[in-house]
């Protein structure tokens, strides 16, 4: 199947699906097949500029024009905005839904749409950069759609955020609620502890670019090495960590503080924020 056939209708394409969709287009998807909505003119006309992408301020006019259609307004508003499409006379019936939105579980959506074809989805933000991560879950009606439907829908979806990054497919829909809080999230979890490791570089005497500078680089460089590495995390860091030296006596910080502790407290958090967002 060739997506590049395909078009693309983004409705609400803000932070996240600016990233797919700049990431669809850097990866060679033609822009032409993609069309973005946002409610803001500003927000529309700079993702025509930087991506090159037809925009439209009208979501109905949008869907209309695509047969892949991206759901990426805010959890909070995605039911009234979907309400309000389904009064405006829009048939979803032919497309293929997917959505970016987090918590939401397909029986709300179905509730106001109909039993559609639908995929929801969890990336994150490097899928600007081609190196996203998606978890996917495929949640079309298997009593309503043939499994030669499914199977080319889920093509569909594969190529387009393989295009961006890696994908994984998820077997229950609750995993979205956990991807989500492991690399959905975590792009944020890496830029706040980059962020307090460059605030702490300034306080020991650098200036702000060299902070910056050799706190990228050390992200940057670790991330690949460990892509390119057969060890594991840890072997790395035991790598890294000189017995009696200074490493061990920063690590022994973290542990005493309990980082582990940290980290997991902090996704199960996001776990169950997920969980009372589905019923918002
Ligand atoms: N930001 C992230 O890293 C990730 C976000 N998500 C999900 O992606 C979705 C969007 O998140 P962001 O992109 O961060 O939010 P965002 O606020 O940047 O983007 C949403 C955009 O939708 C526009 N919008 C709102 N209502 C509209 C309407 N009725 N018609 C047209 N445009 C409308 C807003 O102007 C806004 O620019 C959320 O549901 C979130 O759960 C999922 C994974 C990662
Ligand atoms: O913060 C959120 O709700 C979304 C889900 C994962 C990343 N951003």
């Amino acid at each position: 199947m060739n997506n590049k056939q395909h078009t693309y209708a983004f409705i609400g394409a803000g932070n996240m699906s600016g990233a797919i969709l700049g990431g669809m287009v850097n990866s060679g998807i033609n822009p032409d097949n993609i069309i973005a909505t946002n409610r803001t003119k500003e927000k529309q006309q700079a993702l025509h500029q930087k991506f090159g992408i037809k925009t439209d301020l009208d979501n109905k006019s949008a869907i209309e024009q695509a047969d892949v259609i991206i759901l990426g307004v805010k959890p909070q508003m995605m039911l009234a905005m979907l309400t309000d499409l389904v009064e405006q006379g829009i048939d979803f019936s032919q497309k293929l839904i997917i959505t970016v939105a987090a918590g939401l579980t397909i029986n709300r959506y179905t509730g106001i749409i109909g039993n559609v074809r639908f995929i929801r989805c969890m990336p994150n933000t490097p899928s600007l950069v081609g190196l996203g991560v998606s978890g996917l879950f495929c949640g079309t009606d298997a009593s309503k759609y043939s499994a030669e439907v499914i199977e080319q829908d889920k093509e569909i979806t594969s190529v387009m955020f393989d295009a961006v990054g890696k994908t994984v497919w998820l077997k229950q829909e609750s995993q979205i609620d956990d991807i989500a809080a492991v690399s959905g999230s975590g792009p944020a979890y890496f830029f706040l502890f980059m962020q307090r490791m460059t605030e702490k570089a300034v306080e020991l005497g650098f200036d702000q670019e060299t902070a910056d500078k050799i706190v990228l680089q050390t992200a940057l460089g670790s991330a690949q090495m460990a892509a390119q590495s057969d060890d594991s995390f840890e072997q790395l860091r035991v790598n890294v960590t000189s017995p009696g030296g200074s490493t061990a006596e920063a690590v022994k910080v973290f542990n005493e503080k309990e980082l582990d502790s940290i980290v997991s407290s902090a996704l199960d958090a996001a776990v169950l924020r997920a969980k009372e967002m589905s019923k918002l």
